[in-house]
């Protein structure tokens, strides 16, 4: 049953900026892949963890594994990317960055050129049957598959920055942060940097990453995935905070995600609370919607209960992050437009 206060969180108007499309697959549609793939012998419980459930990081990167056997043709991006979509749509989100990961051919049948086209043809017909959102792209690079293949990704994003109308403008790293390092991705994503491309980059997911913090910041990147474990608190440093707040690089949290991947002990000991009471932008996102079971409109109400903010500091919160996004500064501005002519129907 929907509460006053879930309806209040929904209605209001959010804008996702980390959400990975394979992790953000609804549990409706995981039953619908799954039934249609009876022969790999998974269940619903093997792709998301639920209320009250954890895991560690770990082991939620085997549940990625598990997914992508699921999602793996042309017909599967392209329902799979319309659906994740449509339900951020449900769920109020009026500007969305979705990322993924182009994958081998060998994994999909795909090149990764068309696997990058299948998501834009998914958000080009969103736009076609006039879904209230807008959608933009982000590639991502998989930390996993080193140098090499991060310029290759590099070239193919920046072919459809120039051709895409816009759709796809920027880069991500992820992928288990326990593996490889930055310093070996520098150079492609200095590339990106100097051709255009804007870059989200996961950092400091995981306490060991303090050096490539360091060197990755030289960058500097647009946006942080996560930061949990920058400041000195908790093992990172007071220089490595200096840092991102000189260059104002605004951060990407998601709450529900780092307590059940057991990065973060429980909501209360979040890092937005660090950064929120610095006056530092911050984000909020879901990560990984479907893995995770959540939504963004449940991460601003657990954000709001954990952390006691008002409605009107939500409100501030959803908006401040237009100014954090990749969108071109008059697709900004008509967002702000649209969250004033919202306002009074939130606040009645
Ligand atoms: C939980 N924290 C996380 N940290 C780092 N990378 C993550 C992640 N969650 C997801 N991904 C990255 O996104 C991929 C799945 O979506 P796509 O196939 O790209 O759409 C994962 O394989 C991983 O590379
Ligand atoms: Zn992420």
């Amino acid at each position: 049953m929907e509460t006053p206060a879930d309806l209040f969180y929904r209605q209001l108007p959010k804008v996702e900026l980390h959400a990975h499309l394979n992790g953000s697959v609804s549990v409706a549609t995981m039953e619908n892949l799954i039934s249609r793939k009876p022969h790999l012998n998974i269940q619903q419980s093997m792709t998301a963890i639920h209320k009250g459930q954890r895991r560690t990081l770990d082991e939620c990167f085997q549940v990625f594994k598990v997914i992508h056997q699921l999602i793996d043709t042309e017909e599967d991006i392209l329902m799979v990317a319309k659906a994740v979509i449509g339900e951020f749509a449900a769920d109020g989100v009026k500007y969305l960055e979705l990322r993924s990961t182009p994958r081998d051919e060998a994994h999909t049948g795909l090149t990764k050129r068309k696997y990058v086209e299948t998501v834009i043809e998914a958000i080009r017909q969103c736009k076609q049957e006039d879904l209230d959102i807008e959608v933009r792209f982000l590639v991502a690079i998989d930390r996993r598959n080193g140098p090499e293949v991060a310029m290759e990704t590099v070239k193919l994003a920046e072919d459809f920055m120039l051709s895409s109308d816009g759709v796809v403008v920027g880069l991500d790293l992820s992928g288990d942060p326990t593996v490889g390092h930055g310093r070996d991705l520098l150079p492609a994503l200095q590339k990106a940097k100097n051709c255009g491309l804007k870059l989200a980059l996961h950092l400091s997911e995981v306490p060991s990453q303090k050096e490539e913090s360091e060197l990755l910041l030289t960058l500097p990147p647009d946006r942080i995935g996560h930061g949990t474990f920058l400041h000195p608190e908790v093992g990172g440093s007071k220089s490595l905070v200096d840092k991102v707040r000189e260059r104002n690089v605004p951060l990407e949290l998601c709450l529900t995600s780092n307590v059940k991947g057991q990065t973060v002990a429980s909501y209360d000991k979040h890092h937005f609370g660090y950064w929120y009471q610095l006056g530092h932008p911050c984000v909020l996102c879901t990560d990984d919607k479907g893995v995770f079971s959540t939504e963004l409109s449940q991460e601003y109400q657990l954000a709001a209960s954990t952390f006691g903010l008002s409605q009107e500091a939500v409100w501030a919160l959803s908006q401040q992050a237009i100014g954090c996004s990749f969108a071109p500064d008059h697709l900004k501005e008509q967002l702000h437009q649209r969250w004033a002519s919202l306002r009074p129907h939130i606040f009645q």
